[in-house]
């Protein structure tokens, strides 16, 4: 067990090792040497806080955060603000299950909100009228999709019908999303690079029928209008997006088209109420284009298999070393580890059996491929 005394002394062996101490001349000229003083401990629910005052001229480094996080079995959080250094240990570890029902209690009165997991002090939201865009990536069963289909479900659930339009790009085949092609949220579903370019030419035109309407009405920005449509264009799979070199030359126009519309979408369509949420299995730079990770200020990386993919997804490592599926790392200008919230197929299919439309022609599903009518999206609600 950790006792204070085990403790004041593990972090003492600390600062003398990472020199995290003030040096100093007494009056007769002998060198001494002050360690960071211990200012108080605070003891919450979740965890126990040691506060210290920073040595003058020093900082909190990545070494000093590292050797102290490993000293201990417990996790363990180290910040440092205000000229004070807080070292925060947790007395449980983050659930490897957090169930999408648990949500429930948890109130978000902000729309077009969703949750993205639960960190060891609270649950993180990510609001898409503040940050945009996201990508997200993560190797092989570690939760992307899992992810996409609760922030379907949650979008739908917590919004007005009328307010979500989901553009769902499902490059896995059409597995995972033809679940949703008859919801009244559903504009469109494509499963493949023919159809993906379909979509996104449609997404393209109406993004540029709107952007003259602003220009008309001299709106800049979405959220300070009274529209209250979000179209959320939804991409599973992207790396199937990039070409490779014995592709036909049309076929590589194609995915190129893909790529830059998509980046057409975080470059302007933000302002105009579109959300590009972005997911690759593969992060590099083919797959993830450029100018699609620049824009996009939030960025959700399960597992990767290198650290190299996971510079490439969250600008640092980190992502190759997490072990659980539906772990991962999220990052704005934060950055903070979080379980997400696992929904299974069946309460997805259940929670949204309400939104989902019938064909009056013959009792069928509506089918969202092939349908023709013009939407309006700048519906003022
Ligand atoms: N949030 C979660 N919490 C707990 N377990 C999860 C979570 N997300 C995914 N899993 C587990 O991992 C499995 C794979 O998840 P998912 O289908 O989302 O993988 P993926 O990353 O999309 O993989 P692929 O790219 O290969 O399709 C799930 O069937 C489930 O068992």
């Amino acid at each position: 067990m950790l006792t204070n005394w085990t403790y004041k002394k593990r972090m003492s062996v600390i600062f003398r090792r990472t020199n995290f101490l003030r040096e100093y001349r007494d009056f007769l000229g002998n060198l001494k040497e002050t360690q960071p003083r211990y200012l108080q401990t605070n003891k919450e629910t979740l965890y126990t806080e040691y506060v210290y005052s920073i040595p003058l001229g020093k900082v909190l480094t990545d070494s000093l955060e590292k050797a102290i996080v490993g000293a201990f079995d417990r996790v363990c959080k180290v910040k440092s603000a205000g000229g004070r250094l807080y070292v925060r240990i947790y007395k449980y570890k983050l659930p490897d299950h957090v169930a999408y029902e648990q949500l429930k209690e948890i109130n978000v009165d902000t729309k077009y909100t969703v949750p993205i997991g639960l960190t060891l002090d609270d649950l993180i939201l990510h609001n898409f009228d503040v940050t945009p865009h996201m990508t997200v990536a993560g190797a092989t069963r570690q939760g992307k999709t899992v992810f996409l289909k609760q922030l379907i479900t949650y979008l739908c659930e917590n919004n007005p019908t009328e307010d979500i339009r989901l553009y769902l790009i499902d490059l896995k085949g059409g597995l995972e999303f033809g679940r949703y092609a008859d919801l009244k949220q559903t504009v469109r579903v494509a499963s493949n690079a023919y159809e993906t370019a379909k979509l996104l030419e449609e997404v393209q035109s109406e993004m540029n029928r709107n952007m003259s309407v602003f220009r008309k009405l001299g709106y800049t920005n979405i959220v300070d209008t009274p529209i209250k449509t979000r179209t959320f264009v939804i991409v599973d799979e992207a790396a199937q997006l990039s070409s490779e070199p014995f592709m036909q030359q049309e076929t590589k126009e194609q995915l190129g088209y893909c790529q830059h519309a998509l980046s057409e979408i975080t470059r302007i369509g933000g302002a105009l109420g579109y959300r590009l949420v972005f997911a690759t299995q593969y992060p590099t730079s083919d797959t993830l284009p450029r100018q699609i990770k620049q824009n996009a200020d939030a960025k959700l990386s399960f597992r990767l298999t290198t650290e190299l993919a996971s510079r490439v997804a969250i600008d640092e490592e980190g992502a190759e070393k997490l072990t659980v599926p539906g772990r991962a790392i999220y990052r704005t200008i934060d950055k903070v580890e979080v379980q997400v919230p696992y929904i299974s197929d069946k309460e997805s299919e259940e929670r949204l059996a309400k939104f989902k439309e019938v064909d009056q022609r013959d009792g069928a599903s509506y089918d969202k491929v092939s349908r023709t009518d013009d939407d309006d999206p700048l519906q003022t609600g």
